[in-house]
């Protein structure tokens, strides 16, 4: 199950993940709110309009703990992810690449569950760059398939825990089927409010820049805006984050000890700041994430100023 997310306490869950540990089993948290289950408790319930009203529409501070040390007034509203080093995980123990890359769902599984307890509001993850396309057409199909599958089954958790999925980057490139899986998807949760998970495929950052522009030479083209017109907010009205209420990573992490950008959301990392990380994407957990957001409410982000 590639990327079926179980979040706890949710009483769904048929093999929790070690986050469902109760927090008092978790020796660095510190409870700054008494627990109370965070999610409702049918999945009837959660579907309806009001019930996800009463359950889910909690801002971050009703997360029920944060680990000792992480401010919840300093956290990055957006934070983006290049999950490098799948195969490379693979192949030191032996396994065949589709164990690294589903080893890699399950990395991101874990993530998105820490981001909802957490109050990060927005993660992007570069699930399949421009250049990709250009791997083993095996790998490629497998990649493809593992999309599917992600898009495919048990999304009823995407309601259930209100999370919007947002997808950009050339879908035209992908087969038929799953452009449609990625289009219905992100209608049907495009009003859940809280958390944004922004799946970045055939994506690179030349090709936002560039299809942005064409669209503002469309509109000039079409006398709807005058070339002198364009400025830096009409380029982000045009550029694929445009779906996002934080278009600008606070964070941008990658994984694996590779020191690249890798044409990743090129212009909106203007002020981002970077965390390069040792492990390899599958073995990224929930210390790992601590390390880098902990680092990051340490930088003072003076933008220029
Ligand atoms: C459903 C969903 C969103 C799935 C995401 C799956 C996933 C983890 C994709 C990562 C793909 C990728 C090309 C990573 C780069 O590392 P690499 O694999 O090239 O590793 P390497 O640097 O060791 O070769």
């Amino acid at each position: 199950m590639p990327f079926s997310l179980h979040f706890s306490p949710t009483p769904l869950i048929t093999a929790p993940s070690p986050l469902s540990k109760p927090f008092f089993l978790v020796p660095y948290y510190h409870t700054l709110h008494a627990p109370k289950s965070p999610f409702c408790s049918s999945t009837e319930h959660a579907l309806t309009h009001q019930g996800k009203k009463e359950a889910f529409d909690r801002g971050p501070e009703d997360s029920q703990t944060l680990p000792l040390g992480l401010r919840r007034d300093a956290m990055p509203s957006h934070v983006a992810v290049i999950m490098d080093g799948n195969r490379r995980w693979a192949r030191l123990r032996d396994l065949p690449v589709r164990s690294g890359y589903e080893a890699g769902v399950e990395s991101l599984r874990k993530i998105v569950e820490i981001c909802c307890k957490w109050g990060i509001k927005v993660l992007s993850v570069f699930a399949f760059s421009s250049d990709n396309w250009f791997r083993p057409k095996v790998e490629v199909e497998f990649l493809m398939s593992l999309f599917e599958r992600g898009m495919q089954e048990d999304t009823g958790i995407f309601f259930r825990e209100n999370i919007r999925i947002s997808v950009i980057g050339d879908l035209t490139k992908l087969p038929k089927a799953l452009q449609e899986l990625m289009v219905n998807l992100e209608e049907a949760t495009k009003n859940n409010t809280r958390f944004q998970l922004i799946v970045a495929v055939s994506y690179s950052g030349h090709y936002d820049v560039v299809q942005a522009c064409q669209r503002l030479a469309l509109k000039a083209k079409c006398g709807l805006i005058e070339p002198s017109d364009i400025n830096v907010s009409l380029m982000e009205q045009e550029l694929e984050t445009n779906c996002t209420e934080f278009p600008h990573p606070d964070l941008l992490i990658r994984t694996s000890g590779e020191f690249r950008i890798s044409n990743f959301m090129l212009w909106q990392l203007a002020y981002t700041e970077l965390f390069f990380a040792q492990s390899l994407w599958p073995d990224f957990g929930e210390a790992e994430f601590l390390k880098a957001l902990l680092a990051f409410q340490q930088r003072q982000r003076r933008y220029g100023v």
